[in-house]
C-alpha cells in the first residue's frame, strides 16, 4: 500500500541548517523509513536560487521517499497543507543590533508565518521553531495562529539536551544511551538550566553518580549553556549539522513517542507547571505519545534548581514583554 506523502515545510531552506536538514528529512530520518515526504521550501527572494540548487541536489540523491520539492518566497503558499513546519529561517544578530532590534526583525518574520500557518496548514500541523530567539519566535507565531491549538507550537532545546547528554556521558565514561531523564529548563539561551538532579546514569541518579558539585555547577552547566558560542568561536559559523540533527530528533520523538523510563526536552507552551507562567514557551521535561506531548509532573525542585529555572523563565517573560511592547503579540 502506498502511503500519502506527509508535507514538510522548511523555512530558511538555503541556509546552513537547511542544507544539513533537508537531505535527512528526504532520507526518512524525520518521520520513519516507510513515510514518503513532500518538501515545501520557503526562502527570501534573494535566496530562492540557492534553494533551487539544493533542490537539484535532492533530485540527484534519488531518495525513494521523496515525492516532490517545491520552492516558494511566499509564506501563505509555502505552508498550504503542511503537516510539519520547521521554522529555521531567522534574522541573525548583526553588528550594532540591540536585542530589541533583533526581536523586532524576527517579529516581522514569525508574525506572517504564524498567520500563514493559521490560514492554510493541515489540521494536524506540528510546528518546530529553530530560528533564534527560538522560544519567543515560537510565541509570536503561535499568537498569530489562533485557530491552531497552542500546543502545536514548540521551540527547539533538543540541541541543548543532546549537548548535555554528551557532556555527562564523557564525564562518567559511559555511553550516551546510558543517560536518561535529562532536562533542559527555560530558554534556549545562556540562561538555560541543564538539570542533572533528575537525570539518571545507567539507572542511578546522575548528580549522585557524578558526585562532583564543582564540575556540575562550574563546568557542566556553563559548557552546555554556552556551547553555541563555543562552536561559533571554533568553527567561525554557528552549529548547523548538530542543530539539524536535533531538529530531526525533536520531531521524530514528538511523532513516535519517548521510550518508557525516559523523557526529552522540548520548549512548549506552559500550563503553569513548575511555576512557569502560563502561556510562555519554555523548555520542560516532556514525554510524548501518539503525536502529543505532556509535561512530566511531580518532580521535586530544590532551591538550587528553583533559582536556575526562575532566572531563565524571567528572561522569557522579559522577551515576551518586549515583543508585546513592540506590538508583535
Ligand atoms: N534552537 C537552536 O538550538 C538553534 C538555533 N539556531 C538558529 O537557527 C537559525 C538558522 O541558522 P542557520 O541556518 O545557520 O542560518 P543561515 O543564516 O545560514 O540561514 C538562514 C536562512 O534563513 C533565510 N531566511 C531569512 N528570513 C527568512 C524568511 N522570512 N523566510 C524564509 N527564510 C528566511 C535566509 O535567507 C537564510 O538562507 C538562526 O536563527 C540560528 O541562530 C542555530 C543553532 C541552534
Ligand atoms: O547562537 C546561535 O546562533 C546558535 C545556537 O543557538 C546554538 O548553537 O545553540
Amino acid at each position: 500500500m502506498t502511503r500519502t506523502p506527509v508535507t514538510v515545510t522548511v523555512t530558511g531552506a538555503a541556509g546552513q541548517i537547511g542544507y544539513a536538514l533537508l537531505f535527512r528529512i528526504a532520507s526518512g530520518a524525520l518521520l520513519g523509513p516507510d513515510v514518503p515526504v513532500r518538501l515545501r521550501l520557503l526562502e527570501i527572494p534573494q535566496a530562492v536560487k540557492a534553494a533551487e540548487g539544493t533542490a537539484m541536489e535532492l533530485d540527484d540523491c534519488a531518495f525513494p521517499l521523496l515525492s516532490g520539492v517545491d520552492i516558494f518566497d511566499d509564506a501563505t503558499k509555502a505552508f498550504a497543507g503542511t503537516n510539519v513546519a520547521l521554522l529555521v529561517g531567522a534574522r541573525p544578530r548583526t553588528k550594532g543590533m540591540e536585542r530589541g532590534d533583533l526581536l523586532e526583525a524576527n517579529g516581522g518574520i514569525f508574525k506572517p508565518q504564524g498567520e500563514a500557518i493559521n490560514a492554510g496548514a493541515a489540521d494536524d500541523v506540528k510546528v518546530l521553531v529553530v530560528g533564534n530567539p527560538a522560544n519567543t519566535n515560537a510565541l509570536i507565531a503561535q499568537q498569530h495562529a489562533p485557530d491552531v491549538p497552542a500546543e502545536r507550537f514548540t521551540a527547539m532545546t533538543r540541541l541543548d539536551h543532546n549537548r548535555a547528554i554528551a557532556q555527562v556521558a564523557k564525564k562518567a565514561g559511559v555511553a550516551v544511551t546510558d543517560i536518561k531523564k535529562l532536562t533542559i529548563w527555560g530558554n534556549h539561551s545562556a540562561t538555560q538550566y541543564p538539570d542533572l538532579f533528575h537525570a539518571e546514569i545507567a539507572g542511578k541518579n546522575a548528580a549522585e553518580t557524578v558526585n562532583d558539585r564543582d564540575w556540575l555547577e562550574n563546568d557542566f552547566i556553563p559548557t552546555v549553556a554556552k556551547r553555541g558560542a563555543a562552536i561559533i568561536e571554533a568553527r567561525g559559523a554557528s552549529s548547523a549539522a548538530s542543530a539539524a540533527s536535533a531538529a530531526i530528533d525533536h520531531v521524530h520523538t514528538w511523532v513516535n513517542g519517548t521510550a518508557d523510563g525516559d523523557w526529552t526536552s522540548m520548549a512548549v507552551v506552559s500550563d503553569g507547571s513548575y511555576g512557569v507562567p502560563e502561556g510562555l514557551i519554555s523548555s520542560f521535561p516532556v514525554t510524548t505519545k501518539d503525536g502529543k506531548w505532556e509535561i512530566v509532573q511531580g518532580l521535586e525542585i530544590d532551591e538550587f534548581s528553583r533559582g536556575r529555572i526562575d532566572a531563565s523563565v524571567a528572561e522569557l517573560a522579559e522577551e515576551r514583554d518586549a515583543v508585546r511592547k513592540l506590538g508583535l503579540i
